[in-house]
């Protein structure tokens, strides 16, 4: 048999108590495409880290074309031939995404321009060369990082959780692209939580769990099922049936509402209207980019409109900002989670201050320290999120559990109305079920929810109501009862005639 591209073994990791990574054993070929699957904080991100140079792992070896390495930093791995996307962006804010790529790509501007429209023809990975990156979408921003490493014509690309973010068509065609790469000779790593697209795409699967490695499978001859018992080494519990009440009071209301596009990229959002009702979830599908976060600022109060376009609770709220809509009852749960959702450096403890100032975390103008951290492991403990604890720095949790966090926290704000982008972006089965269970408990409790996600399939498993967004416009609403994903995903393509049809 041929020698591994990739041979790692024994390798160990730890960060204080924590065991990230523990004697693992990792085998990658030329031209295969092989999964890494796992609970979150099962380990996926800090072994990818250790083999792109980004982690020195304490114990284990390293060889690369049979030859034994040290991968010091990333640009080493970059000059073997490791690429990498990661779950985190790592793009400049204020520079076009040409020169963000031209920082890891050579060659001159106009050139390397050309070459990303043709890459992104081919790869079906559209972006603007010359675009700021701050005015783009997080599922363009994932599209240069996926261009950024396919430009440096890599041996191996590992990829962590690419497709989270992108459209049913765009996965089609990046698993089309990780085909082509694969019988091109060149190796791929796929990390992701979405089991069905293991077994579609991937030649074998390593199964991580606690930061070890519990079997190597074809996934091919695997179920969903049979994975997630590898994975967390029980069945996942099945969700709790529909409940059959009716919605109830319109809780918040938006009257034709249009708004300028924040940059020459987004579009106009133009004379949008919906309502959210107690006890109901709303869902907005859609490919991302046509004007969904527009939509959420505006709701969240970042963005402000005319006064009585936004109505919540029948007060006209359109010019409060986020922290006059959270004392009305409104939270929000934005997509990105570092930054927006949390201050990357800070502790739980002080993340869980970000939006709860009102809700007695204040005593005469001082922090009420230890009801806050209280407050912090409150919210750990309701969502499992798995951490050191509530001072533990919220960019030290793997990527699901922070977003596990997240949603947990203002999950037990008791909101009245609950904006949610995203709810489940990079969570596992388990802990994307357990969200899914508190959004339907808080439905049932009365709360008015507003779910924004591109996984069609799990918005028609949780929402009452559905709308789709196409550049800047909105569908009229239609029960999940009277339509179906086909529908729906006509309509994310323009054609809104289709789900009044399948409501006819
Ligand atoms: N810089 C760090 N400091 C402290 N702990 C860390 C650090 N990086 C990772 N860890 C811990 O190591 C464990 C493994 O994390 P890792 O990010 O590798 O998990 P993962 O399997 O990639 O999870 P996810 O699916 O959520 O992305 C987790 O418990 C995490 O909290």
């Amino acid at each position: 048999m041929a020698e591994p591209l990739l041979d790692i073994s024994g390798v160990t990791k730890t960060y204080g108590r924590t065991v990230a990574n523990e004697d693992v054993e990792f085998q990658v070929d030329a031209g295969r495409i092989h999964a890494v699957l796992g609970e979150n904080g099962a380990g996926k991100s800090t072994l990818m880290k250790v083999i792109y140079g980004v982690t020195k792992p304490d114990a284990g070896t390293v060889n690369w074309e049979g030859q034994p390495v040290d991968i010091a930093s990333p640009s080493e791995a970059r000059r073997l031939g490791i690429g990498m996307v990661f779950q985190h962006f790592s793009l400049f804010e204020t520079l076009t995404v040409t020169e963000n790529i031209s920082l890891a790509v050579p060659g001159n501007k106009a050139d390397l321009a050309r070459r990303i429209r043709e890459a992104s023809a081919r790869f079906g990975l559209d972006v603007e060369p010359d675009a700021h990156v701050h005015q783009l979408t997080v599922g363009e921003r994932q599209r240069i990082e996926i261009l950024r490493c396919v430009l440096q014509e890599p041996k191996l690309i590992i990829l962590d959780e690419p497709t989270s973010v992108l459209p049913p068509q765009g996965i089609l065609k990046l698993f089309e692209t990780l085909k082509t790469l694969a019988s091109e000779g060149i190796a791929v790593v796929f990390i992701s939580h979405k089991l069905d697209e293991i077994r579609a795409l991937c030649d074998s699967a390593t199964i991580m769990r606690a930061g070890r490695v519990v079997g190597v499978v074809n996934p091919k001859e695997e179920s969903a099922k049979s994975l997630t018992q590898l994975m967390i080494g029980q069945e996942v519990a099945a969700m709790s049936p529909r409940s059959s009440a009716k919605a109830g009071a319109d809780v918040m209301q938006v009257k034709a509402m249009s708004l300028e596009p924040e940059n020459p990229y987004a579009p106009k959002l133009s004379n949008l209207s919906l309502t959210l009702k107690a006890g109901d979830i709303l869902g907005i599908a859609g490919v991302s980019g046509n004007g969904q976060g527009s939509l959420t600022r505006a709701l969240a109060g970042e963005i402000r409109t005319q006064t009585d376009v936004i109505t919540l609770q029948d007060q006209p709220v359109g010019t409060l900002g986020p922290e006059a809509r959270r004392r009305l009852g409104l939270h929000f749960i934005p997509e990105e989670r570092l930054g927006r959702g949390a201050v990357p450096e800070h502790s739980l403890s002080e993340n869980t201050a970000l939006t709860t100032f009102h809700s007695g975390l204040l005593s005469r103008g001082f922090l009420r320290l230890s009801k806050r951290r209280a407050r912090a492991q409150q919210v750990i403990t309701r969502m499992d999120v798995r951490c050191s604890g509530p001072d533990a720095a919220a960019t030290s949790l793997s990527g699901g559990n922070l977003q596990k966090f997240i949603v947990s926290r203002e999950m037990e704000l008791a909101p009245k109305v609950l904006i949610a982008e995203q709810p489940t972006w990079g969570v596992d089965v388990g802990a994307a079920a357990a969200i899914r269970q508190r959004l339907l408990d808080l439905r049932d409790q009365g709360v008015a929810i507003l779910i924004v996600s591109e996984e069609l399939e799990e918005l028609m498993e949780i929402c009452d109501r559905i709308q789709v967004m196409f550049r800047g416009q909105l569908s009229a609403p239609v029960g999940v009862g009277q339509t179906s994903i086909d529908h729906i995903g006509l309509a994310m393509a323009g054609e809104f005639d289709a789900l009044e049809a399948a409501h006819a």
